[in-house]
């Protein structure tokens, strides 16, 4: 089997005062689909960071595309296609669709350099695979939230990313919409073969579609097929008196805070 890509040896993660991940050990291979869930402040955020090279680990290591973390270089991060969670956009933010997924190429060029024809095709290109082409000049303040998300999408793509990582993604936008976006993120995977971190707390819209699921409250709780994760069990640690399972083993988090 191919070494995994992602590797942490128990690591801790946190800020002055504050431990967000303790003791993380987890091995992450090319090509999987995760998802990662747990309640509010579970440290699913700083997960994302410390995987782009943002945080150091306190203690223990943290190996990324066979680097240290420490040492993850600007064209290393590039290969990191990074969704933050979704920010409300001023509708009169100046940029059209493509200058925004022009932005994607930047990481890759290093600064400095300007993009030239082949990143704007790139861009186009990536602006295609998610269905968006047609709104290349459109200002991207006006497109619908998930419209939106379909760009910031394409931006990531635009990267040439071998792993996506992907906080929140159908966060704030409806229910038809969310289940397009987690539609083109797994067509993406399969194509593309990507390796995909989706963060979310949506444990039913996710779990049919992923190889593993991680299971997060400042420490890795439980990671594996989501059939073992899902247990009522397993939740309760998690989630205590907010989990409820229906009898179809629907499973609804009572009070999650949307920022
Ligand atoms: N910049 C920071 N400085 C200090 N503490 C922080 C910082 N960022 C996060 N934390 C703390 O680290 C812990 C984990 O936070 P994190 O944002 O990773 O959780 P999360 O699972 O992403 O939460 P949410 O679902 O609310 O987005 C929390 O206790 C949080 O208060």
């Amino acid at each position: 089997m191919a070494p995994p890509i992602i590797r942490f040896v128990h690591a801790t993660f946190g800020f002055p005062g504050t431990v967000a991940l303790r003791d993380m050990s987890l091995e992450i291979y090319e090509g999987e689909f995760l998802g990662v869930i747990g309640p509010n402040g579970s440290g699913k955020t700083t997960l994302c960071r410390a995987i782009l090279g943002l945080l150091p680990p306190l203690s223990g290591r943290l190996h990324i595309f066979d680097c240290s973390c420490e040492e993850l270089r600007c064209h290393h991060r590039a290969r990191i296609g990074y969704l933050p969670q979704k920010g409300v956009l001023d509708r009169n933010f100046p940029v059209t669709v493509l200058e925004a997924v022009m932005m994607g190429r930047y990481g890759a060029l290093g600064l400095l350099k300007r993009p030239g024809k082949a990143d704007r095709q790139i861009a186009l290109d990536a602006l295609e695979k998610v269905g968006m082409a047609d709104y290349q000049d459109n200002a991207l303040g006006l497109l619908s939230g998930g419209q939106q998300q379909r760009v910031m999408i394409a931006r990531t793509l635009a990267q040439q990313p071998q792993v996506l990582l992907l906080d929140e993604p159908t966060t704030g936008i409806d229910l038809t919409t969310q289940h397009s976006v987690l539609d083109l993120i797994r067509q993406l995977h399969r194509d593309l073969g990507l390796t995909v971190l989706f963060v979310t707390h949506d444990i039913n819209l996710i779990s049919p579609h992923v190889d593993r699921l991680l299971l997060l409250k400042g420490r890795i709780v439980a990671a594996g097929p989501p059939e073992d994760v899902l247990k009522p069990e397993v939740l309760q640690q998690v989630y205590e008196k907010d989990l409820l399972i229906s009898e179809h083993g629907m499973v609804t988090v009572r009070d999650y805070h949307h920022h």
